[in-house]
């Protein structure tokens, strides 16, 4: 039997801004991810998820707790490690051309001028911007801008990469799109990856497992194994009876409606309403007849 390595260990980690009396973001997260493994963490609006994500990167230092990369404790940024965040314009250089940022966090790793540039052309040929390399990130859509966002952080190679909501600043067309590319991509560059999103559907839709958080102060309450298989589409797997029931079991987890389609939702939001206005109303006549 072959064993399956951990690239990426999480234990205990805690993080409180501002000292004793400050505000506790995220309390004893614990978990590992795979060697290989695309494991997404989805978790409500302000419960610590850039928190988490700053701690494993070695941007801030926890409160409490460790982590390891490749069995390596994390102290500061790790250089095998890259960061995809969801603000794509201010994350590329708007002076150089698409290619010239792609090779530009190859220059401090050591690689020759020829190695930097072939390494550029690959990933771009990856993300179908292989046309794309002369011109200037402000020449380009927001999902192509993101496209350099992806292929610059996988020229690194890196042993992990972090994605931040990358792909909640585009319209839901490219989402589905950048979405499928990142499943392309980190099987042809055996990718481990960890990617943080509010999304329900895109964390099924893309990993191998979802990590569920609690409201902030950040635990984990769920670990779920995403049985969808490798071949993944959007009309299909969405479809997919196994889909539907995951997307509930992570609403019911995260205590939100949108897990039903948004009709059902809309429904049962009228039939509610319908229900309170009704018995408010009979409440109402009540305390008419007991005057009269
Ligand atoms: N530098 C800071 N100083 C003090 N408190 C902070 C700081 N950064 C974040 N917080 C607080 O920590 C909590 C978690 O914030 P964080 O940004 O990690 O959450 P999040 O889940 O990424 O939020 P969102 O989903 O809105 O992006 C919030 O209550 C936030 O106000």
């Amino acid at each position: 039997m072959t064993e399956t390595k951990t690239m990426l260990e999480v234990s205990g980690l805690g993080h409180r801004y501002g000292g004793g009396g400050g505000h506790q973001a995220i309390a004893d997260l614990t978990f590992q991810v795979r060697t290989g493994e695309l494991a997404c963490i989805v978790g409500p609006s302000g419960c610590g998820k850039s928190t988490m994500l700053r701690s494993i990167s070695g941007l801030i230092k926890p409160t409490a707790g460790d982590v390891r990369l490749g069995g390596a404790p994390v102290n500061g940024v790790p250089t095998d490690l890259a960061v995809v965040f969801q603000d794509y314009s201010r994350s590329l250089f708007p002076w150089l051309s698409v290619r010239s940022n792609v090779e530009f966090p190859l220059r401090s790793r050591g690689l020759s001028k020829a190695e930097r540039r072939s390494r550029a052309d690959e990933v771009l040929e990856w993300v179908g911007l292989g046309a794309a390399a002369k011109k200037y990130p402000w020449q380009l859509s927001g999902g192509m801008q993101q496209r350099v966002s992806i292929a610059r952080a996988l020229a690194c190679r890196p042993s992990l990469l972090l994605m931040d909501e990358p792909f909640a600043s585009v319209d839901a067309q490219t989402r589905f799109e950048l979405e499928d590319l990142l499943l392309r991509v980190r099987k042809q560059f055996d990718s481990t990856v960890l990617l943080v999103t509010h999304d329900i559907d895109e964390s099924i839709y893309l990993a191998d497992r979802v990590f569920v958080l609690s409201k902030s102060p950040a635990s984990i309450v769920a670990d779920l194994e995403i049985p969808l298989g490798d071949e993944r589409d959007q009309i299909t797997t969405r479809e997919s009876e196994t889909f539907v029931h995951l997307r509930s079991e992570v609403a019911r987890l995260l205590d939100v409606r949108s897990a039903q389609a948004p009709a059902a939702a809309a429904a049962e939001t009228i039939e509610k309403s319908t229900v309170d206005d009704t018995t408010k109303q009979l409440a109402e006549a009540e305390k008419a007849d007991a005057h009269n």
